[in-house]
């Protein structure tokens, strides 16, 4: 009798970001720039599921990243990275079910790049700390250590400076004009402005922040300013991060998919309320 035992996966969360605001205060000697930001955790995002070998090291997708080989793949960048760091001796065979639009400004990569190091530390049981946890993922990028402590924060430095700064709840409609956006060319960019003055996070209000990358990102891509004219009609709205994507905000889940039923069909969308705790800490909670 052929039995086929079906193993049910078990799904980590890589919830997506939205950068509130984003402002540019300067650069760095390394090139890198001076950020002040309020990243908003969403409850939505991609899923990754983990089968560890304890016979062998070995570490692969079981599905490969479309148009991104394993080798840049942030997420066995970062299994690679841990395994090393922690001198593991145990393999995994990584699943991924991505939903998230990839060079969209709302850090599907940083996210997958960070739920892996929690969840492998957890399974492989490596025993890093947070803090190591997040440094680790800082070398894999700039919004990686945000991922890792999974709270709704204003970010200062690179990125890395974070201060918890729970948001009251909203809804977000985040949309896509299907364009990929490169973070570093428009970090690299000369038209890209660099002295917005230092704010103090309990001055902040929405309205008197805005996001320094949105008009050069909307000059050189008019499919992001198409959007952005669109969706103001409805709701405040501005880019995230280095874009594509755009979101509006919403007091309530039903307006906003209102008006994402009257948006057009070419530009991918979802709906996602704002959480001050990524469901990645209560996943982690979970299995402890
Ligand atoms: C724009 C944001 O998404 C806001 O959340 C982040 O600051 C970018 O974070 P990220 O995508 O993880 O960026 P990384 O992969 O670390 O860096 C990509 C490129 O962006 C530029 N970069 C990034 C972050 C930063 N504070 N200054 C920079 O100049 C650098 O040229 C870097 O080579
Ligand atoms: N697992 C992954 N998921 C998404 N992108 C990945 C992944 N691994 C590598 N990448 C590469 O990283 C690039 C940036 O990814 P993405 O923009 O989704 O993440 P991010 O940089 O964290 O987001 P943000 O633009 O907000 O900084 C992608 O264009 C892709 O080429």
């Amino acid at each position: 009798m052929n039995t086929s035992v079906t193993t049910q996966k078990d799904w980590w969360p890589s919830p997506a970001k939205l950068n509130l605001f984003l402002h540019i205060l300067g650069r760095y000697e390394n090139g890198y720039h001076q950020l002040q930001s309020l990243f908003q955790m969403l409850d939505y995002g991609d899923s990754l599921a983990f089968a560890i070998s304890t016979d062998n090291t070995e570490i692969k997708m079981d599905t490969p990243l479309e148009g991104v080989p394993d080798d840049e793949n942030l997420i066995i960048k970062a299994a690679r990275l841990l395994a090393r760091k922690a001198n593991c001796n145990k393999g995994a065979v990584i699943s991924l079910d991505k939903r998230l639009p990839m060079g969209g400004g709302i850090g599907g990569g940083s996210s997958n790049a960070a739920t892996t190091l929690v969840a492998l530390n957890y399974l492989w049981d490596t025993g890093l700390s947070e803090d190591e946890l997040a440094e680790l993922g800082l070398s894999l990028g700039a919004d990686v250590p945000i991922f890792v402590r999974g709270l709704t924060a204003f970010a200062g430095g690179i990125g890395e400076d974070i201060t918890p700064a729970p948001q009251p709840e909203q809804y977000f409609l985040v949309a896509n004009p299907n364009v990929h956006v490169s973070t570093a060319e428009v970090f690299t960019s000369e038209d890209l402005p660099r002295n917005t003055p230092p704010m103090r996070w309990e001055d902040y209000e929405f309205e008197k922040t805005w996001n320094d990358c949105q008009q050069l990102v909307a000059n050189l891509h008019p499919e992001v300013a198409n959007l952005l004219q669109w969706l103001v009609h409805y709701a405040p709205s501005r880019m995230t991060g280095t874009g594509a994507c755009v979101f509006a905000t919403f007091s309530d889940y039903t307006l906003a998919e209102q008006v994402r039923a009257k948006m057009p069909e070419a530009w991918q969308s979802f709906v996602a309320k704002g959480v001050n705790r990524s469901p990645l800490l209560d996943k982690l909670e979970q299995q402890r």
